[in-house]
């Protein structure tokens, strides 16, 4: 077997980074219905930058080591990004090209292209024929090409210059380099006769219609260039240089692409391996992981020779400037920076002095539109408030009355933004200790409502002490807003609204036990009938869930359901009983299948039994009540 060659890099870690650059498409009113104009746009070779949807007074500018402007030809993308890689593979070396970004974003433009514009296919094809016969015959080495082209689609890895053959496996050899036993590999010996492959059996390609892309590509294709070569004399060493040229799936948002049915199933499995594909490409771009999770998806296993390492990789972001794909190409922009410089500038008067690049922007460039996107919707409301204010970024945070806190998580992820990888673990971990003493306050802030609407159930209407004032004094602390739970409707287990549309803790719901229970605590003192309920085991013995009144119960479980459909893992993490490995897993679980219907699909997800599925239910629901 032909033996890969390891990259000589003098001790120094950096051949495992992934080079990333950025492909603008032009601007395509078409796909702009509202004429809202572009939200995106370059600003140099290496920078570009888009409207922050936190704070559109802000342009957010991304840092990268190429940047492909919208008037950027084909064959510049392939000159600057892919053409320098080439060489290696003739040494032995193995490399990677994908190209990753939004449906209808440009990856199939970039990686195809047409017949008129031929884009990185083609052109590393000829390439690689163009360097090979130019080797000098005295080097003494003996070249062959070959080539085998598959798709990975709904984590199958099938082969399309074998179209009828079935899901293929994947191995590793002792040298580690993966292997896929039984895919066609053919010798070619010219850019004709590699044509003549290529072009039928990209047509097998899995692609169909969905909202965003009349012909969008529903699997990742993945086109293998194997150079082998062999020396002319004793003891003919063999050493083989892997390309891989990959055209992804796009990454999508299933309630813009309208999927459903066979196409969301697609979906999952795209968008799994792309997160996959992620986690990978930051692990190698930071530098800390401990474990690469290359096994995770059948992409980045496949990849795993070819990417990080010793190998040559590049990663072209593809993103497209309208407004409907804000929200992709922002996720896009933030996957493929994760490890880069990223620069804050706001319009608006600055709270912290923070080290950012000058980056001039007129406000009217951010005004065109009336109606439009949520961006832009977000970006005229926060223009008022900046106009009467004349208000800090952090102005939406202003209702809490801890803004030194606030404040300091603002500027620290304002610093975070501006900083360099060494810099940044330190900052998260201050941004986590912030966000502990914001936790902090919010738990006294709900121990406060409990005992004021014990209060208020026990005192009644004679009391001297208005619960209101109590509402009013402790809730302005964390800005939430005054709470209906103080006047129960019933005198039995109320659920506090939620003070804003966002995501909030479960442990958030502050529950008020059943009368029954109150009721027993009558003739006690004020003061310990606000100190947790004696009952507690009642309630925590079996048919807990028939001491509490049924409006609650749905709401909780309401609740649980909406974390286990949005929440990130963090949020997820932040249930009871669910750890990281469970969190990875329904997040797997919701990306493969789409939105939990009801909470009891969460004993769909491996290893969740209906025991543990009731353990977590009850666990969940008393924890939110403070049991
Ligand atoms: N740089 C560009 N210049 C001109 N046209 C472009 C460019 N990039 C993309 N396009 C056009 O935009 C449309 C969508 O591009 P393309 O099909 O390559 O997107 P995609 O990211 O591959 O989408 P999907 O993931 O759904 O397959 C096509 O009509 C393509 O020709």
């Amino acid at each position: 077997m032909a033996q890969r060659v390891p990259v000589s890099d003098g001790g120094n870690k950096k051949t495992s980074r992934v080079r990333v650059a950025v492909r603008l498409r032009p601007y395509m009113s078409k796909q702009d219905e509202k004429g809202e104009g572009p939200c995106v746009r370059g600003l140099d070779s290496q920078n570009l930058e888009i409207i922050n949807w936190r704070n559109a007074t802000e342009t957010v500018k991304y840092h990268f080591d190429a940047f492909h402007g919208e008037q950027t030809t084909q064959q510049e993308v392939f000159l600057s990004s892919v053409k320098p890689i080439l060489p290696h593979i003739l040494n032995g070396q193995n490399a990677s090209v994908f190209a990753y970004g939004p449906t209808g974003a440009g990856k199939t433009h970039t990686m195809l292209g047409s017949a008129e514009q031929p884009g990185v296919i083609p052109r590393a094809v000829r390439e690689v024929f163009k360097l090979v016969k130019a080797k000098d015959e005295d080097e003494g080495w003996d070249y062959s090409i070959g080539m085998s082209y598959l798709e990975i689609y709904n984590e199958k890895v099938l082969d399309l210059l074998s179209p009828s053959s079935q899901d293929l496996p994947i191995r590793e050899d002792k040298d580690k380099n993966i292997l896929i036993p039984g895919l066609t590999h053919t010798t070619i010996s010219s850019f004709s006769d590699f044509d003549k492959q290529f072009v039928p059996a990209s047509l097998n390609r899995t692609t169909a219609s969905t909202k965003l892309n009349q012909r969008s590509s529903r699997s990742h294709a993945i086109l293998l260039i194997k150079v082998v070569r062999t020396q002319c004399v004793l003891p003919h060493r063999q050493q083989t240089g892997k390309l891989y040229l990959v055209d992804l799936a796009g990454s999508e948002d299933n309630r813009r692409t309208g999927n459903q049915g066979i196409r969301l199933k697609e979906s999952g499995a795209i968008n799994l391996s792309l997160f996959t594909l992620s986690k990978v490409v930051d692990s190698l771009n930071s530098g800390t992981a401990v474990r690469v999770p290359y096994r995770d998806s059948k992409l980045t296993r496949l990849l795993q020779d070819s990417l990080g390492g010793s190998a040559h990789s590049v990663m072209i972001t593809n993103i497209a400037p309208e407004y409907q794909y804000y929200f992709d190409t922002f996720s896009a922009l933030n996957f493929a920076a994760k490890s880069k410089l990223i620069v804050n500038k706001p319009f608006t008067q600055e709270t912290v002095a923070v080290p950012a690049i000058q980056v001039k922007r007129a406000r009217e460039d951010h005004r065109a539109g009336s109606s439009g996107s949520e961006p832009q919707k977000k970006r005229q409301k926060e223009d008022k408030k900046t106009d009467q204010h004349s208000s800090s970024p952090s102005t939406h945070f202003h209702s809490l009355s801890e803004p030194s806190v606030m404040d300091r998580l603002i500027a620290l992820e304002k610093l975070m933004m501006s900083c360099q990888d060494k810099d940044r673990l330190g900052m998260l971990k201050d941004v986590a200790q912030s966000r502990k003493e914001i936790q902090e306050l919010k738990e006294k802030q709900k121990e406060f409502e409990s005992k004021a609407m014990l209060f208020s159930q026990l005192a009644g209407e004679k009391s001297s002490t208005s619960p209101e004032s109590m509402f009013k004094n402790n809730t302005g602390a964390l800005g939430r807003k005054q709470s209906t739970a103080i006047k129960p409707k019933k005198q039995q287990a109320v659920v506090q609204p939620l003070q804003v549309s966002q995501l909030q803790p479960l442990q958030q719901l502050a529950i008020v036990k059943k009368q029954s229970v109150c009721v027993k605590k009558k003739e006690k003192k004020l003061s310990e009938q606000v100190e947790p309920p004696d009952g507690k085991e009642n309630i925590m013995q079996d048919g807990w869930e028939s001491q509490l009144d049924t409006s609650v119960l749905e709401q909780s479980r309401k609740k649980i359901l909406q974390v286990l459909n949005s929440g990130s893992l963090k949020e997820l993490k932040g249930l009871q009983q669910i750890g990281d490995k469970k969190a990875k897993l329904i997040l797997g679980w919701r990306e493969i299948h789409g939105d939990f219907t009801k909470v009891e699909d969460l004993t769909k997800v491996e290893g969740m039994t209906e025991k543990r599925f009731s353990s977590f239910m009850k666990a969940n629901i008393l924890s939110a009540m403070g049991k």
